[in-house]
């Protein structure tokens, strides 16, 4: 035991030929120290800085080098091995071939480029985003990544769609975490309040309309950020033949024109034999690294809770202080997206209902909120009438941020709320989210 503790304090050195990738785990709980002594190398695309020690926690990544390097690390990882075949040559030509669509359209006009990347669950989705990001931020390009998977949260909590400009590379220690204090890359932000997309395809279309929209109006009235182009990451479950209609208009909503598919031959096929007669779209084959991990359902779980966790708590580089606040039930409004609508067959004859899933319910205060992440929306209390109109402007606000729900006293009519910063709470709708999380 003493002799682990004092082997794992001990610096040890690895070296990598050009084009190898030595590739670790960490579990959460834990962290390794790395740090580059000779030549140039980059975890997914962000280099590392000779001498400069990175800590890295509870994540599974690649050191990567095109030109052989040597570094050493101090910790214990789960897994560490040498890679010597790695997808990352076709991974920077991918991105050699976006960036010329950027050099065009500086040039010549046209079309900025819009990629979306797809695939199957563990592929390297949300990796090979990184990748495309960082090396389009190394050559000074301001790239809006989009997160339309709800279920990772990866720029904040999860159950949410997002839109972040990234104008420097990905921290390499605390990735894209971005954290509500980290105001120079607040992510844009709308509430869809569930982790899968399928469990509300209506809500989420209508979110994707919003985001498209303004990510519409962002870029036509910034053109470093047209110019650099969308990235945009999507959620596993848009890749199942059932949801080809919601696929295909994510594409037409974005207007994608480049569709890259990791990881899997009829996709790509189904996909370039549906577009095969519209030359506005490239689509574009790349293989699944063999580094990627499979992650069940469990570990996911884990993944969502830190991510929670480090909204309201930040990251070891950057700790939050959160404060708790006591609301009377009378000081807040919570609504949420009705649930459990009879079904048409229990309506009296010839009633018809249509299931209207971005229909807004208040929410009366009961222990049954404690746990739950509410969203704090932009529409003051005062501002709206109970109707249609009025789901349609919740529905599509940008949000403020996040609070938890810690206690609620019934008797005293009395709700606890974690908030990760200081101030009052202001007379606002709140969104209830279908997401609990029970601090530890
Ligand atoms: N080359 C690599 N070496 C080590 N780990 C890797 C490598 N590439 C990816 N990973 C890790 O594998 C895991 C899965 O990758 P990623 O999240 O990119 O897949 P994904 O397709 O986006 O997943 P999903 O869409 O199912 O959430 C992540 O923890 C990622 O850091």
């Amino acid at each position: 035991m003493e002799e682990d503790i004092e082997e794992e304090s001990k610096w040890k050195e690895w070296e990598l030929k050009k084009f190898q990738e030595f590739r670790f785990e960490i579990d959460f709980t834990s962290s390794v120290i790395i740090k580059l002594t000779k030549g140039t190398a980059e975890i997914f695309g962000a280099e590392l800085a000779i001498g400069i020690e990175y800590e890295i926690r509870g994540q599974k990544v690649a050191v990567f080098t095109w030109h052989g390097c040597t570094f050493e690390i101090k910790g214990k990882c789960d897994v560490e091995y040498i890679a010597d075949e790695t997808p990352m040559m076709s991974y920077l030509n991918t991105h050699m071939a976006i960036e010329q669509m950027r050099c065009k359209i500086e040039k010549e006009g046209g079309n900025e480029p819009r990629v979306m990347i797809v695939g199957p669950p563990d592929v390297g989705k949300t990796t090979l985003s990184k990748i495309l990001i960082n090396y389009a931020v190394k050559h000074g390009r301001t790239p809006l990544f989009v997160d339309i998977n709800p279920s990772e949260g990866t720029v904040t909590i999860p159950s949410t769609l997002t839109a972040t400009v990234i104008d420097k590379p990905i921290d390499i220690e605390e990735q894209l975490s971005v954290l509500p204090a980290k105001s120079s890359m607040a992510p844009l932000t709308y509430f869809f309040g569930y982790l899968q997309s399928a469990n509300k395809l209506k809500l989420y279309n209508k979110l994707l309309d919003k985001l498209s929209e303004t990510i519409q109006k962002k870029m036509d009235k910034d053109s470093v950020v047209r110019y650099s182009g969308l990235i945009i990451s999507t959620p596993n479950d848009l890749s199942n033949n059932s949801n080809w209609d919601m696929f295909t208009s994510v594409i037409e909503k974005f207007r994608v024109n480049v569709v890259i598919v990791v990881g899997h031959e009829r996709l790509y096929s189904d996909i370039n034999k549906f577009y095969q007669d519209n030359n506005e779209i490239a689509v574009v084959k790349l293989t699944k690294s063999g580094g990627v991990v499979n992650r069940d359902s469990s570990y996911r779980r884990i993944i969502q809770n830190y991510k929670i966790k480090e909204y309201f708590y930040g990251t070891h580089k950057c700790e939050l202080a959160p404060y708790s606040v006591i609301v009377s039930f009378s000081d807040i409004y919570i609504r949420t997206i009705e649930q459990g609508i009879a079904p048409s067959s229990a309506l009296p004859i010839g009633m018809e209902r249509k299931v209207q899933e971005t229909r807004l319910v208040n929410v009366e205060p009961s222990e049954d909120l404690v746990n739950s992440i509410l969203a704090l929306t932009n529409v003051d209390v005062k501002e709206t009438e109970n109707d249609d109109e009025e789901d349609d402007i919740l529905i599509g606000t940008k949000l403020l941020g996040f609070v938890h729900v810690t206690n609620v006293d019934v008797e005293k009519k009395k709700i606890t709320l974690l908030c990760p910063c200081h101030g009052r709470i202001p007379k606002k709708y709140m969104l209830l989210a279908d997401l609990k999380w029970i601090e530890t």
